[in-house]
């Protein structure tokens, strides 16, 4: 696990968008999983930047999100789907029949959990699984259990991870009780792994998760067990690091 640790946002946002763009470059085909919340925001922003001075094009890769909340629209200005849409997919040349994200109105969420590990097989492996963490330790939305599923499948979102997402819904009981989420079988699967963490609040988390013993009751732990991870922290994230 290469973990570094960035004095500026600045830094560490430019860290991470030149690991996606270098890969891009390289690969132009090559398959992202991608993440929401507040942690990639400006990672995309970058990568929108980098698109605009033409240094990558999107035109070939495809994508994967993580994750989508049961029961919103994709319309819904809280869904991932405008997430995606607000912060990368509306400013770069990705083809939108490549980027894939679950649907969290399909009338049946077995199926679309189904469909969405086929799409995931039909394109082999990702290639870079970036990757946020949850202040209980969840990735996607694979929170803390005693067991976790490897594929893709719905979640009762715990009441910590509904809180904290709070801020992207006008009133907190809006916040979806379920979720669609890739499981931790494939994020493990991806070649590289870039788990991005920023704040003093997911210091503690940090912790556990990089230095902790690896359980299913602290997902991002299992990330231990994997061979290609890169780490990218501000230093309030990495204040508990031993
Ligand atoms: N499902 C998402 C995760 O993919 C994200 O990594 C995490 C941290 O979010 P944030 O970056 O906003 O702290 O929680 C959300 O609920």
């Amino acid at each position: 696990m290469n973990i570094l640790t960035f004095r500026s946002q600045e830094e560490l946002n430019k860290a991470g968008a030149g690991i996606i763009t270098g890969l891009v470059q390289t690969n132009p085909r090559a398959v992202l999983g991608l993440a929401t919340g507040g942690t990639p925001v400006d990672i995309y922003e970058e990568l929108v930047e980098a698109h605009r001075q033409q240094l990558v094009s999107f035109a070939k890769a495809t994508t994967f999100n993580l994750d989508e909340y049961v029961g919103l629209d994709r319309n819904h200005p809280a869904s991932y789907y405008s997430f995606m849409q607000e912060h990368l997919f509306g400013y770069v040349n990705a083809a939108p029949e490549r980027c894939h994200i679950p649907d969290g109105m399909a009338s049946s969420l077995e199926e679309e959990c189904r469909r969405y590990d086929a799409l995931l097989e039909q394109a082999g492996q990702i290639d870079l699984q970036l990757l946020g963490l949850g202040h209980n330790g969840h990735i996607g939305f694979n929170e803390p259990d005693h067991a976790l599923r490897s594929g893709t499948h719905v979640v009762k979102l715990q009441e910590q991870t509904r809180e904290a997402n709070a801020r992207f819904f006008d009133k907190p009981e809006q916040v979806p009780t379920h979720a669609i989420t890739m499981g931790v079988g494939t994020i493990l699967k991806a070649k590289m792994i870039l788990l991005v963490v920023r704040g003093s609040d997911k210091a503690e988390i940090v912790a556990r998760a990089l230095q902790g013993p690896i359980t299913t009751e602290c997902p991002a732990s299992l990330l231990q067990t994997h061979p290609h991870v890169v780490v990218l922290l501000d230093s309030e994230a990495g204040g508990r690091l031993a």
